[in-house]
């Protein structure tokens, strides 16, 4: 992901689940008039069968049937239509610059609604906004795209696992969120409008119910893991080495988030600094960013033997063994982590493959990982790395300046590559464009999730 470091990690709310007749027709909106429950197991939308709301208010909790109606027959969870996705798009569009107030009423309109639910909340709640709002944005870019909406909602139910959400959350944030849309989106709200986000909740809500009861047979929600070793590597850069209390299957180039002693309930992103280790510890790269809560603490505070919590492994960015490509990486800053985990991933596949690594930095000094990556060159005749320092700094032999997008355009032609690209949010975007602008396709580049770009960026990042 983006902005791993200090992006917040804490719950979205962003399901409004209901289950429902399909047609929206008689789903309510507003808060206080509350939505048919989600189920709260795995659901196959594939079955063909009929559902019946008593069947589903059979697997809810206990004090959510209450309200439910009486047992009908109703179809399995349908998905928005076209002309949904157009509405929901529509209304965010109308929305995203008042996204703060949205945002806030319809938190005011939940904690009031169960005041319980504050406790999932970290006591600061003004970054939560921003991620709910992304969320959604996320949700409704990927609307048209049922694998790729999937893939992001099964990964954030799964995610809210950590933060104690459970399957009876669902309907008051459903109701609160049309709630919070009713009353801002002015212009662009109508029954038809409300009957394709009730629709569109209605799916967000039971993939995420479903990834995390089919996670919950597997794994636990979070892992407590003791820092074992902490190296400072720059005045605000530190390496940490983490061991958790069960095993923590990943894949190399994936990210978790953290949660510190220091800051409860406030979690941050962070890559994998390696490919998954024989003894079974984990490696992360924090830089101290200004006002961040967790870097700040685990470069400044964080000490051997303190114990931190860590979410399921999540990301995409992992690499394609079915091909023999080369390998082309960006890493930019403490980007450079999950690109050496692939690194150490293509190295233990076995299978030669030309991989060159661009690392950039602003600074010669910033470049805090580059001896750990010049071993590996030694160590792998498949592998070149080209350092890259912003102009007008002092520079290690053999290394470039300026910026690592245009270092990889200066330095040669790339077809036959995959591309691989980690670090700032900036530094993705102009990336994939060089990439692109080098000729490698779309669909072979990776990099961290949209999750924190903008989902309004996102479109022109993939191309579309
Ligand atoms: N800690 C981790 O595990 C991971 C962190 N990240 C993210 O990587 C970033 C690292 O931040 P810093 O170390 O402060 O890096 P930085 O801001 O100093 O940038 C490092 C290099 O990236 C390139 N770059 C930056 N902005 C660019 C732009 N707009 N266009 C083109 N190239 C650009 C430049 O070559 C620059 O020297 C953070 O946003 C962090 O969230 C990403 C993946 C993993």
């Amino acid at each position: 992901m983006t902005t791993m470091s200090e992006d917040r990690d804490i719950p979205v709310s962003g399901g409004g689940p209901h289950g429902g007749d399909g047609t929206g027709g008689h789903w309510s909106a507003g808060p206080g008039r509350p939505l048919p429950t989600p189920a709260s197991g795995p659901q196959d939308r594939s079955a063909s069968g009929p559902r019946t709301a008593s069947a589903t208010s059979a697997e809810a909790p206990p004090d959510a049937g209450a309200t439910d109606p009486p047992p009908v027959p109703v179809p399995p969870v349908a998905g928005p239509t076209g002309e949904d996705i157009e509405l929901i798009r529509r209304t965010l569009a109308e929305i995203k610059p008042v996204a703060d107030k949205v945002t806030g009423h319809f938190y005011a309109l939940l904690f009031l609604r169960d005041p319980g639910l504050r406790d999932l909340f970290p006591a600061a709640m003004d970054t939560q906004r921003d991620r709910l709002f992304s969320a959604l944005l996320t949700a409704a870019r990927h609307a048209g795209d049922p694998a790729a909406l999937t893939a992001y909602l099964s990964d954030l139910g799964r995610g809210h696992r950590k933060y104690g959400t459970r399957a009876e959350h669902y309907p008051a944030v459903g109701e609160c969120l049309i709630g919070a849309l009713t009353r801002y989106a002015h212009h662009t709200w109508s029954p038809a409008a409300e009957t394709a986000w009730v629709r569109a909740y209605t799916l967000i809500s039971q993939i995420m119910i479903d990834a995390a009861a089919e996670d919950e047979r597997r794994s636990p929600a979070s892992w407590q893991a003791e820092i074992v070793s902490h190296e400072r590597r720059t005045p605000d850069t530190a390496v940490l080495r983490l061991r958790p209390d069960q095993p923590y299957p990943f894949r190399a180039g994936q990210y978790t988030s953290v949660e510190t002693p220091w800051w409860p309930r406030v979690w941050r992103h962070y890559s994998f600094a390696g490919a998954p280790s024989a003894d079974g510890t984990l490696t992360f790269h924090v830089k101290a960013v200004p006002a961040g809560w967790v870097s700040g603490a685990l470069v400044h505070r964080a000490r051997p033997g303190d114990v931190l919590r860590i979410g399921p492994p999540v990301g995409n960015m992992i690499v394609d063994h079915s091909t023999d490509n080369g390998l082309l990486c960006l890493g930019g800053g403490t980007g450079i982590a999950p690109i050496k985990a692939l690194v150490e991933d293509v190295a233990e596949y076995g299978r030669r493959r030309l991989v060159d690594v661009f690392y950039g930095a602003r600074t010669d000094q910033e470049l805090y990982d580059l001896e750990t990556m010049l071993r590996l060159e030694r160590a792998h005749p498949w592998l070149s790395v080209h350092p890259v320092v912003g102009d007008g700094c002092p520079v290690r032999a053999a290394g470039l300046t300026g910026q690592v997008p245009d270092a990889i355009l200066g330095a040669g032609t790339w077809t036959g590559y995959d591309g691989y690209v980690s670090g700032p949010p900036g530094m993705i975007r102009s990336g994939v464009h060089a990439l692109r602008r080098a000729g490698i396709p779309q669909d072979r580049i990776r990099h961290d999730s949209f999750e924190t770009i903008s989902a309004f960026q996102a479109p022109a990042l993939a191309g579309e």
